[in-house]
């Protein structure tokens, strides 16, 4: 039978997981059902949820809470009990649930004919290296910084350093909302001007991500007009709308952008061992299910860490093997030269490095920041210690000097 498969992870004493599964399971589909005539009994049995396992891992403790052990309970919702959307199916997984004590939802294994019934993303990985004609490396990334309060030409000249330096791609800041100094439309227009100057003349194309923000009824016609104003891609801060709003946009053919999720908030409910929902899932699985080309998320080492195990399973999640294309893992915050090696080894090739601080901080300047980071990943490439491509290479050398030399 089509449907879902929801993983829950919680705590409690070794024995009681049993009931709390099979209360789940009807709980959260047809309720009390067992006294009801026989007709209606069967009528019932097809939208009952069904317990599929129950795991109890007794050497699992948790130091904040005594006397208790971990376990997973697997439990299958049918597709018949919901529409073909996030909004039902987690409202159906983990709707008054997630408010039902500590039980935190780790993972949905989506049956194949429900899979297919989301868009995944439009372009993917491969669609977004044939637009950029770049393969074999991993992409670079930076970030504006310090352009809130400022004017369209100072956004403009920082935009022209940053591609000067050799990034593929220029993504707005997440917190740069529509303001009159810096407006939607004419952050891409002049953005175009100057990335097609820059291309002119070096022959490098960078694309530029413009943050898509304001009321959730206003996106689409604001991206379908950033579309014809000749926006490159989509910053979306996916956590704040929500998933469906997300899906919504990678389905429009009149906007038909690569997408880019950006993590802001979701923390506030994937930072918890006890309750939310796992991160890989919420920035890995159902991000690259709603549609994002590109999914941002804190790497293990920066600024904003995640565990590495769970920074690990996200990016799996982006890539894996299945019926939809796969999404860039963007691993970001904090992230200076030293940490490419870094972020290759856990990541490969079909990844991006992302830099904010890591650019303009540069002791010379954005586009000395961007060489330095391109620098890095073909050293990193071709298995070189990035101090021995530093003494060819003053950026390299500079930020070296600046930020460490991890590898
Ligand atoms: C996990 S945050 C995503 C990247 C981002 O938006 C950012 O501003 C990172 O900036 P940084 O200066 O830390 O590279
Ligand atoms: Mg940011």
């Amino acid at each position: 039978m089509s449907g879902v498969i929801a993983t829950y992870q919680l705590f409690g004493k070794a024995g009681s997981f049993e009931k709390k599964a099979e209360a789940i399971a009807l709980g959260l589909t047809v309720g009390s059902w067992t006294d009801l005539p026989l007709l209606e009994q069967q009528q019932l049995q097809q939208h009952k949820g069904r317990v599929v396992s129950v795991e109890e891992f007794p050497h699992v403790t948790h130091p904040a809470r005594q006397g208790v052990i971990q376990a997973r309970l697997k439990i299958h919702y049918p597709a018949a009990n919901f529409s073909a959307d996030l909004p039902a199916i987690l409202t159906t997984v983990f709707g008054k649930l997630s408010l039902d004590g500590e039980i935190k939802l780790i993972d949905l294994d989506f049956e194949e004919s429900l899979l297919r019934q989301f868009p995944g993303p439009r372009f993917g990985i491969d669609g977004i290296r044939e637009t950029l004609g770049v393969n074999g490396r991993p992409l670079a990334m930076s970030i504006f910084k310090g352009v809130i309060g400022r004017d369209l030409d100072y956004l403009s000249d920082q935009l022209r350093q940053q591609a000067l330096g050799g990034v593929d791609l220029v993504k707005d800041d997440e917190i740069l909302f529509d303001n009159p100094l810096t407006p939607f439309d004419k952050r891409v227009t002049a953005a175009c001007h100057v990335l097609d100057e820059v291309y002119e003349e070096t022959g490098h194309r960078t694309l530029y991500a413009v943050n898509l923000s304001g009321r959730t009824s206003s996106l689409r016609d604001k991206a379908r007009r950033a579309r014809e104003l000749g926006a490159d891609a989509l910053l979306f801060n996916v956590h704040a709308y929500g998933f469906d709003v997300l899906q919504e946009l990678a389905e429009d053919e009149e906007v038909a952008l690569p997408l880019m999720a950006h993590p802001a908030f979701s923390g506030a409910y994937t930072s918890s061992d006890f309750y939310g929902v796992s991160t890989a899932l919420a920035l890995g699985k159902l991000t690259r299910l709603a549609g994002a080309d590109f999914s941002l998320f804190p790497s293990p080492y920066g600024s904003v860490a995640l565990e590495k195990e769970t920074a690990l399973q996200l990016g799996q999640e982006l890539v894996s093997e299945g019926p939809l294309k796969q999404s860039f893992p963007v691993p970001s915050a904090g992230i200076h030269p030293a940490l490419v090696p870094l972020l290759l080894e856990d990541y490969g090739v079909d990844s991006i490095i992302n830099a904010g601080g890591g650019v303009h901080g540069h002791p010379d300047g954005a586009a000395a920041g961007g060489k330095a980071f391109r620098q890095a990943i073909d050293a990193a490439l071709q298995g070189q210690a990035l101090t021995e491509a530093a003494k060819q290479q003053d950026e390299l050398q500079k930020a070296l000097a600046l930020w460490g030399e991890t590898v």
